[in-house]
């Protein structure tokens, strides 16, 4: 794993720019995408620069199940707002939160990641170290699957939503084993509440019960934190 520090969240988004810059210099394909606070001001940049995404597949890494790509939580349109709209790509590939049979659903999602082998994935990371909706306990074999959210998930989550009780208690999310598939993967975390998550992500054992540990398994993983992400390293 490689770590850089950076003082704050503005500085992190910079040198997660330049490698996403770089990832297009080197003809990068298809890249795995994240939502959430964390990844917003890399977003920013991205959309703000002239870089080129039309030749660029994405591939999201989850979606609540329930809400529709017009639904302003759901993460269709999150991606829409914070870069699709201003940049294009070839395809963006989003679980489908509204789909007849999730079940069926989540296997076309990992024929996609078949078809479409993610060369950059980005992460964020929950407070209880889960990656996409990927919660404690979650197998590392796991592939795209139908997942119910902790209350430490919905309560981390329910300030994007006007009250607690609208916020779904399913997703639909790339599994472990689906993220382990990609080429390079780059996760951002800032703030002391990620500060555990961090740590245990690090340093701590490889388990189940801490998701992002897997990624120590990973040979090529680099993690941007900012120094209260960085306080228990
Ligand atoms: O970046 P945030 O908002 O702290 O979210 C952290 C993680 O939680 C999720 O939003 C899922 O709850 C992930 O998609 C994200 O990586």
């Amino acid at each position: 794993m490689k770590i850089i520090k950076v003082k704050n969240p503005a500085e992190g988004a910079q040198k997660a720019f330049d490698i996403y810059q770089d990832a297009l210099n080197h003809g990068v394909k298809v890249l795995g995408l994240a939502t959430g606070a964390t990844p917003i001001a890399l977003y920013e940049k991205l959309s703000d620069s002239t870089l080129d995404f039309s030749n660029v597949t994405s591939i999201n890494l989850d979606e609540y199940l329930g809400l529709d790509g017009n639904n302003e939580q759901s993460y269709r349109y999150f991606m829409n707002q914070h870069l699709f709209n201003k940049k294009p790509f070839k395809k963006s590939y989003v679980p489908n939160g509204i789909s007849e049979n999730h079940e069926a659903m989540a296997v076309q999602y990992d024929q996609i990641i078949s078809e479409n082998p993610i060369d950059l994935q980005l992460l964020g990371i929950g407070r209880n170290g889960h990656i996409g909706f990927n919660e404690p306990g979650t197998p590392f074999t796991s592939t795209t699957h139908v997942v119910n959210l902790t209350q430490s998930t919905i309560d981390a989550n329910a300030r994007f939503f006007e009250n607690e009780s609208d916020v779904p208690t399913q997703a639909i999310s790339m599994g472990i084993a689906s993220v382990m598939t990609a080429k390079n993967i780059l996760l951002l975390a800032y703030g002391a509440d990620k500060a555990d998550a961090v740590a245990a992500t690090v340093n701590g054992p490889i388990t189940e019960q801490v998701p992002a540990s897997v990624l120590q398994n990973h040979k090529n993983v680099t993690i941007i934190i900012d120094e209260a992400a960085a306080m228990k390293l």
